[in-house]
């Protein structure tokens, strides 16, 4: 009450305004939290979120749980945010909410310990010679391998899952793990605690109610695993030995689910694309005729590769939705006034929510046919209409500013590579006869900290299937 009186004294002195509210229905807002839970049960977490924005404005102010807070899908806002006034925004309660598996590692930190991490990050994955493709081989071989011995369709996203898990392994340990695959016991509770963990981020303050002891157990199996890695591989512990297993945790959930999102929907995509999976086919074999060995510099020149996986990451950006909170007041640049064009005002604590998922489908940014997956758009001049001041603000997979992704070379190196190898080992590659296909964005969908398809991702690998 205090703080929304103080809030309302500073917008009528400074002639600030309020962006559109989202109605509420109970008291508190618990009808928010009631609908976010229905629609990530249901498979429609982002669509709810879209669906938000489209119809009050790009940036809204919702009561969660009888607190206010903000949402923002405006490039000009984000830019503020993440970068222009980066030292007004911190992260929040995300320490108290992913502590248990992401302790006081980079995803959690903000000010000197997180420029500390930072660097230290860097430096582990420059250091990993991570750009060359040799360190995806062992593991792509592996993977393939285990595919060749599958008959009739499969649902191929655990898959894809265990080959990102074994070479963001492989890659942190700076060694194959073929000697000791990882068990599946570990890569179950790895998912189990993210999946947890997404709920609690959900809840915001609240998250505590979500304690239980699956969690616990999920962690606890976690933690152990990769303290008999660095253990048995007896890596040089220069500084708090928790830190470092923190450290590795959020390198690994960093690279593992996100870059397992990305090859996932692209094959999704395809497989109900031919036309599209055709013309990559094709430029597939020119590359690269024979079995030439592949390479960054190689990939980087495949460009409608490119185009497909820029449209990917567009339309399923793996981490869909994140939000800041205001260490100070501050404001946001736009999303006030009658037009919506005016600045509003932001007070300390405030936590405000953005939506890349909902960015990337705004047809004044990418056009009337935002929803649709066509890869050519990013061979036609310009998009995210630069004239209108946007730029990179407007296209965010990696995020921006100060905290953009560290591993985002690494990553579309990676997830290139392993788009090439599967299709050059299975051309027959397609959709099993009798598999559900809708409309983009309207396949069921399962969002823990990053987005996958609620139904998996089958395919059937050769062509007499
Ligand atoms: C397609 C794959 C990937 C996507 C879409 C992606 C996306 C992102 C996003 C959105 C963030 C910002 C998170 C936030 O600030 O809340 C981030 C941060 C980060 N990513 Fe990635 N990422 C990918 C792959 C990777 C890989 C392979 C690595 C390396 C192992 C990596 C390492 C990091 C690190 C260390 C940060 C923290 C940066 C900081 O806070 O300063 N990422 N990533």
């Amino acid at each position: 009450f205090w703080s929304n009186r103080n809030q309302t004294k500073i917008i009528r002195q400074h002639g600030f305004y309020r962006p559109p509210r989202l109605p509420n229905s109970c008291l508190f807002g618990i009808d928010r939290i009631a609908l976010i839970f229905q629609a990530a049960g249901e498979g429609w977490p982002m669509e709810l979120f879209l669906r938000h924005f489209t119809l009050w404005g790009s940036t809204l102010q919702h009561r969660f749980l009888g607190v206010e807070a903000l949402g923002t899908i405006e490039p000009q806002n984000l830019q503020a945010i993440l970068s222009t006034n980066f030292t007004h925004w911190s992260m929040g309660s995300r320490e108290k909410v992913m502590g248990p598996l992401f302790g006081r590692g980079i995803f959690t930190q903000s000010g000197p310990s997180w420029k500390h991490l930072r660097e230290a990050s860097r430096a582990q994955l420059a250091s990993r010679r991570c750009n060359e493709c040799q360190i995806f081989e062992a593991p792509i071989e592996r993977f393939l391998d285990s595919l060749s011995r599958t008959k009739g369709p499969i649902d191929i996203h655990p898959k894809i899952l265990n080959l990102t898990l074994d070479i963001t392994l492989s890659m942190l340990f700076e060694e194959d793990t073929t000697n000791d695959p990882v068990p599946q016991e570990f890569s179950d509770a790895f998912n189990d605690a993210q999946f947890i963990l997404a709920k609690r981020l959900r809840l915001q303050e609240f998250y505590w109610i979500v304690n239980g002891r699956n969690l616990r157990r999920s962690c606890k199996i976690v933690r152990e695993y990769i303290d008999k890695l660095v253990y048995q591989r007896g890596t040089k512990l220069d500084c708090d030995p928790i830190l470092l297993r923190d450290q590795i945790i959020n390198l690994l959930v960093a690279g593992r689910d996100t870059t397992a999102s990305l090859i996932t929907w692209t094959l999704f995509l395809l497989v109900r694309h031919p036309v599209e999976l055709k013309k990559l086919q094709k430029e597939l074999q020119e590359s690269f005729p024979d079995d030439s060995r592949i390479n960054r510099a190689k990939l980087r020149s495949c460009l409608y590769l490119q185009d497909v996986i820029k449209e990917v990451l567009r339309l399923y950006p793996p981490v869909p939705v994140n939000s800041r909170t205001a260490v100070r007041d501050t404001i946001l640049p736009v999303g006030g006034g009658p037009d919506l064009s005016q600045p509003i005002f932001v007070s300390e604590g405030t936590n405000v929510a953005y939506s890349i998922y909902a960015l990337h489908r705004r047809p004044d940014l990418y056009g009337m046919d935002a929803e649709i997956f066509r890869p050519e758009r990013w061979a036609e001049a310009p998009i995210v209409s630069n004239e209108t001041g946007y730029g990179e603000w407007g296209y965010l997979p990696f995020n921006g500013g100060p905290r953009k992704c560290l591993g985002m070379d690494l990553a579309l190196t990676e997830a290139a590579y392993c788009i090439v190898k599967i299709l050059r080992a299975f051309p027959g590659i397609k959709l099993p006869v009798g598999e559900r296909v809708c409309v983009v964005g309207n396949e069921k969908q399962s969002v823990g900290l990053v987005i996958f398809s609620g139904d998996g991702c089958r395919v059937s690998l050769n062509d007499e299937e």
